[in-house]
């Protein structure tokens, strides 16, 4: 059997954490029937799924295959092709970045930020973008729980490979603790556990970033605001008045750190009753009012990007890791989030800063 054949079979093996073919990764070494697969690290959580699929592109060629892990000087020149020519440790969402990134904040707890932000990564990688998620949630992080993420990430010596749920790479610091302990963290500290999610991730190229604030306007919103330049907010908040106050202070803070900002969400704006009339269990134009404030505030128009009712089915889905936007998508609180995602697909992105690339 040629090794050429064995090659174009084994092309359509994806690396499930860095989602490339692994021949592309150089992690096939084919000599006759013989197929070795060199894995990044040993024990990768990745590992059991590489080696299934090795053996069932291979099986019509009866090939033997023989895991094995990749050496130092092979895993270096792995790191170097994943950086596609970068220095390590640098940040790839600086200004020349072409992902758009999207800072979601709410300014109160509880609104339902998280579970919001994890619908909206799914939805935007259900059209077929190219999405990471970052758990910023220091204090309160939810989303690998929403996203049913149990895997810790692979570490390939300084580099981190993000797990994948739902075609969406997600990092979040409750991945880096043990029996997920509470953190108290000093700025400095929480600074460089954010840069390390940026620049230690490999993240490939992305077509959107999210970012799951935490409450309030802390430390973590403002080292945010200096490594993402480009980042627009998109601010959470509930049609209650009193929590609208607070939204919009989360998205004052992203002005002074000179981020633009893309919209308001208003969720658990009303519940449906059995006869089809709306209850508004929190009131009503909660989101209107914090776009009429940002507004004033940046001198720039700030839209409702939209509203989303309240639904058992979105929180049963979060609390099974399952989001609704896939499990229940004609659910009504789906489909608002989908038509959000939609509009945050069709925004462009913000060339201030940027260096065009100009070909002669
Ligand atoms: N539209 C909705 N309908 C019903 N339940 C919702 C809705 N949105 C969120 N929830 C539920 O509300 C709770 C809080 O949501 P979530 O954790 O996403 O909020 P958060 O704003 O991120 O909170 P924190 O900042 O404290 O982490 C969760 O149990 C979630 O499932």
């Amino acid at each position: 059997m040629s090794e050429s054949a064995i090659k174009r079979a084994l092309d359509k093996v994806i690396d499930p954490e860095l989602r490339l073919p692994i021949t592309d990764l150089d992690m096939v070494e084919i000599v006759e029937n013989n197929v070795t697969v060199k894995l990044t690290v040993a024990g990768c959580p990745a590992a059991q799924r590489i080696e299934a699929d090795v053996r069932a592109a291979v099986a019509e060629f009866e090939s033997t295959v023989t895991m094995s892990v990749m050496n130092q000087t092979e895993r270096d020149a792995l790191k170097a092709k994943l950086r596609n020519g970068k220095a390590p440790r640098q940040n790839p969402f600086d200004t020349d970045t072409l992902t758009r990134v999207y800072l979601v904040g709410s300014g109160k707890g509880g609104v339902g930020k998280s579970s919001v932000t994890a619908n909206l990564a799914v939805a935007l990688a259900d059209k077929g973008f190219r999405v990471g998620l970052v758990d910023a949630d220091i204090f309160g992080f939810s989303i690998p729980g929403q996203l049913g993420i149990k895997d810790k990430p692979t570490r390939v010596d300084e580099m981190i490979l993000p797990p994948v749920a739902f075609d969406v790479k997600v990092i979040s610091i409750g991945m880096f603790l043990d029996d997920n302990k509470p953190v108290a963290w000093r700025g400095p500290m929480l600074h460089r556990a954010i840069e390390q999610f940026l620049c230690d991730v490999y993240w490939g190229d992305l077509d959107f970033l999210l970012i799951d604030m935490p409450p309030g306007t802390g430390d973590v919103a403002i080292s945010l605001g200096q490594l993402l330049p480009t980042a627009k907010t998109i601010v959470v908040t509930t049609p209650q008045l009193a929590a609208a106050e607070v939204a919009e202070r989360s998205g004052a803070v992203g002005l002074q750190t000179g981020q633009s900002i893309l919209g308001v969400i208003e969720n658990m704006s009303w519940l449906v009753q059995p006869d089809g009339s709306r209850l508004e269990i929190f009131g009503s134009g909660g989101a209107e009012d914090v776009a009429a404030r940002l507004t004033t505030l940046s001198g720039s128009p700030v839209p409702v990007l939209g509203q989303i009712p309240l639904s058992i089915p979105l929180r049963e889905g979060s609390d099974a890791g399952n989001p609704i936007v896939l499990s229940d998508p004609a659910d009504p609180a789906a489909s608002a989030i989908g038509e959000i995602a939609l509009k945050i697909s069709q925004d462009k992105i913000g060339l201030a800063g940027k260096k065009l690339r100009v070909s002669l």
